[in-house]
């Protein structure tokens, strides 16, 4: 079993002196080699500050150090004779695995390197310091996404040194721009695969999670897989007006007119759009998993939605599965305290829900401001993305399906859902149709702030669980054709 090496598939994570067999070593060791209690070396993969501030501020020295890192760590990897690998866009890294039966269509599996800015203040430990405390590391990339950079290659590492060929090739695509867009990463290695005219059966990607006493009324983990993923669009606002002395005040300064305008959005969310787009289907999926009243309310959404959007609006999270959500983040003006500022300007983001378009949300925008001395300008946008296939000729849900039963036993349902946030993978939507987002790791309510916030961090155990399950996916993706749907399969 592997739990046996659970210990040792920590080890490029948790590099420790103890490192498994080398390539040509025909099993994986049976007996768990313990992490080490200090090593200089432990956790480099998260020590090493691989941070994307802006498209134009990465930490490439990081990046470059990233990349001799996974070289040391993986040896089966990079001398493997079937396994191409090529550094994209000077510190991205795509992996071309070539299975046995070329008959068979490739998939991907993708995670980026880089991670967002964190600075110390408020954490329980330096954020690039990779600490463990209470059998949780903790540290900025820990599960956005180093834990999927480290598995998938940690999975394959393991294969390799137990003689494993798979079948089915298949790409890996490791990032070092998602952060900041993925125009030097992800697109450059969809450019490089669709120049060689590659199609893929399914991609997976991180995105979505297994929710573990997140959702009321189900007790049972709940693996949730993200079938779509909103669109985005960033305006900047700007006013500008005269200056002048400020004895001499005029009535509204271009702060006061911009901060009206920036109220006016915050107090006017856009609208909750629950069962216009594919969130209803995480609903109908889970159903009968939820505990009585909440079973009856769900199986009768047609009844009962309204009511069920109105309670998802309440909690941040789900209300980003209902609505476009609306985030002032960014917000200049002034120059001194006795002049009246020339100029303001405000950065509004807007993740826009999947029913809705870039065009529709821009209007709206547009006419709740209805002030012509507010200049909106368009900085970024694309719609939300199409939705992938979810049922059972899926080959992709098929084989997640299966390793998570493998993987996850505790888990009680799969289900299909939207992915709040932007991936890589939404590059890749030339080379096919099935986009999968789903990290397999387990999210409890306190969990969802780290991304991105404080004390961001995985268990040792959830690291451990993550290989194993990028392990056995790569073997479950060998299978030839799915079988024929039949009414007993166990539905999870
Ligand atoms: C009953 C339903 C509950 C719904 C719960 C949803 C739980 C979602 C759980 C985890 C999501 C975590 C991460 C989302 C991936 C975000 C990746 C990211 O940070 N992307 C950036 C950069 C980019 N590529 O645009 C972003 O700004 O979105
Ligand atoms: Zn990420
Ligand atoms: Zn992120």
């Amino acid at each position: 079993s592997l739990s046996l090496v659970s210990h040792a598939l920590l080890t490029a994570f948790v590099p420790s002196p103890s490192l498994p067999p080398m390539p040509g070593t025909p099993s994986l060791p049976t007996s768990a080699s313990p992490p080490p209690s200090c090593s200089s070396n432990r956790l480099r993969a998260i020590k090493i500050p691989t941070v994307s501030f802006s498209p134009d501020e990465l930490n490439t020295t990081a990046m470059g150090e990233f990349g001799d890192y996974i070289r040391k760590v993986f040896p089966a990897v990079f001398s493997a004779k079937f396994i191409q690998h090529e550094v994209i866009g000077e510190y991205s890294h795509l992996f071309t695995v070539q299975g046995s039966n070329l008959d068979l269509q490739p998939y991907m599996l993708l995670a980026h390197l880089d991670v967002v800015p964190a600075s110390p203040e408020r954490w329980v430990v330096h954020p690039f310091s990779a600490e463990e405390l209470d059998g949780f590391i903790y540290g900025r990339g820990t599960v956005d996404n180093k834990n999927s950079a480290m598995g998938i290659l940690q999975a394959l590492e393991f294969l390799l040194r137990r003689n494993y060929r798979p079948q089915r090739s298949f790409y890996v695509g490791i990032g070092h721009d998602e952060e900041v867009s993925g125009h030097k990463g992800a697109i450059k290695m969809v450019d490089e695969l669709e120049d060689r005219g590659v199609k893929l059966s399914f991609l997976l990607d991180e995105g979505s999670v297994i929710l573990d006493g997140v959702v009321q009324g189900i007790k049972k983990p709940v693996a949730l897989i993200g079938i779509t993923e909103k669109g985005a669009m960033t305006v900047e606002l700007s006013v500008e007006q005269d200056p002048g002395h400020s004895s001499v005040p005029p009535k509204e300064t271009s702060i006061g007119i911009l901060s009206a305008a920036v109220f006016k959005l915050e107090q006017n969310p856009m609208p909750n759009r629950f069962g216009y787009g594919p969130e209803i289907m995480t609903f109908e999926h889970l159903a009968t998993e939820f505990s009585f009243p909440l079973n009856l309310i769900m199986t009768n959404l047609w009844l009962f939605s309204p009511i069920v959007s109105r309670i998802l609006q309440k909690n941040p999270t789900t209300n980003a599965i209902v609505r476009t959500t609306t985030a002032v983040t960014m917000f200049h003006a002034g120059i001194k305290s006795n002049v009246i500022p020339p100029s303001a300007k405000a950065t509004v983001n807007f993740r826009i829900h999947p029913s809705q378009t870039v065009e529709e949300v821009l209007e709206i925008v547009k006419n709740t401001i209805a002030d012509e001395r507010v200049k909106i300008e368009l900085v970024d946008a694309f719609d939300p993305l199409p939705v992938s296939p979810w049922h059972d000729q899926a080959l992709g849900v098929q084989i997640f399906r299966q390793t998570l039963l493998d993987v996850f036993p505790d888990v009680g349902s799969i289900a299909p859902g939207i992915c709040i946030g932007n991936t890589d993978s939404r590059h890749y939507r030339n080379l096919t149709d099935a986009i999968y987002r789903f990290n397999p790791v387990i999210f409890k309510q306190d969990d969802m702030p780290r991304v991105h916030g404080l004390n961001e961090r995985i268990s040792v155990k959830g690291y451990e669980k993550q290989v194993e399950f990028l392990f056995q996916l790569i073997q479950n993706s060998d299978i030839e054709k799915l079988p024929e749907p039949h009414s007993d399969f166990h539905d999870l």
